[in-house]
């Protein structure tokens, strides 16, 4: 080996992460996630929108849709999505929902194998816990093999009761319409079987400082389709919730409703037309 050919394998030293580098890192992340969010949210309006024509939906999608793909599209959007967790101490939403189960199920019982839907999955987070939990994913746009491609208002349309827990973990405020975030829920009551869990995680604002929607609302809507929340707690950013299902309270209608006012707020809401009553 000539003196040369040792220069070249000596490792190169990797330049060292300032805070000020990952910090604007972190803030390309955020611009990004909230950019292709809003996006996305403008396609689901425009979709739903009963004032356009075909041809004036069709031309403002392609429009948006141009504008996403300029951006990375939602590929980009899930990378900066993950890039997230990792500016937040690797903090992953799974691992409360681990937790929790945990809890209902502790190791050294004999534990169910339970069947689990994790709906919007960035990641396989169950892979660990295969042992007791079967995690079925998926995502509107997959990333990664064994993430299946699927819309949850189109999963299993003919089957339910199938789960035993339905993660919802930051994708209620990812749809773009009220009418859309209630369908998802309706979708997840149908799904969920019996005494089955339904784990929903939302950013904290869309509940504390939203002028449509509200904790109690929530579990409001919840209850309507079912569930009674048995776990709840909210972070600095995050609002975690966790419910179980038992009996319908009726075939209950939310329609958007000012609950809160000031121009701080923002306008997430949730809205629930039951049919076939
Ligand atoms: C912010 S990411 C959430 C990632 C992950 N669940 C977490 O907690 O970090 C939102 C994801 O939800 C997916 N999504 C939104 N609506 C969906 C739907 N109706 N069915 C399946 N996936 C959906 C999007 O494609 C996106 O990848």
């Amino acid at each position: 080996m000539t003196p040369s050919s040792k220069k070249t394998r000596k490792r190169k030293r990797r330049k060292p992460v300032t805070e000020q580098e990952q910090g604007n890192r972190s803030k390309r992340s955020k611009s990004l996630i909230w950019e292709i969010h809003h996006l996305n949210q403008e396609l689901d309006r425009i979709t739903a929108d009963p004032d356009l024509t075909t041809q004036e939906k069709e031309t403002k999608k392609e429009n948006l849709q141009e504008k996403i793909a300029t951006l990375g599209g939602l590929t980009a959007y899930q990378t900066a999505s993950k890039k997230g967790e990792h500016h937040h101490g690797n903090f992953n939403t799974a691992q409360w929902v681990i937790k929790a189960l945990q809890e209902v199920f502790p190791a050294g019982q004999e534990r169910p194998q339970l069947e689990l839907l994790d709906v919007g999955a960035v990641s396989l987070n169950y892979e660990k816990q295969k042992k007791w939990i079967s995690c079925t994913a998926i995502d509107l746009h997959p990333q990664q093999a064994d993430i299946l491609e699927c819309d949850l208002i189109k999963f299993q349309m003919k089957q339910s009761e199938i789960f035993d827990v339905i993660v919802l973990s930051l994708v209620l405020n990812f749809a773009g319409t009220p009418e859309k975030r209630g369908r998802m829920l309706q979708c997840s009551s149908r799904l969920c079987k019996e005494n089955g869990y339904v784990f929903i995680v939302l950013p904290l604002a869309c509940l504390d400082n939203s002028r449509y929607m509200t904790d109690d609302l929530l579990d409001e809507i919840m209850a309507s389709l079912g569930f009674k929340k048995v776990k709840g707690h909210n972070s600095r950013k995050l609002s975690f919730k966790m419910y179980q299902k038992e009996k319908a309270k009726g075939k209950q209608d939310f329609k958007k409703r000012k609950v809160r006012e000031g121009v701080r707020c923002n306008n997430f809401c949730i809205t629930m037309e039951r049919r076939g009553r």
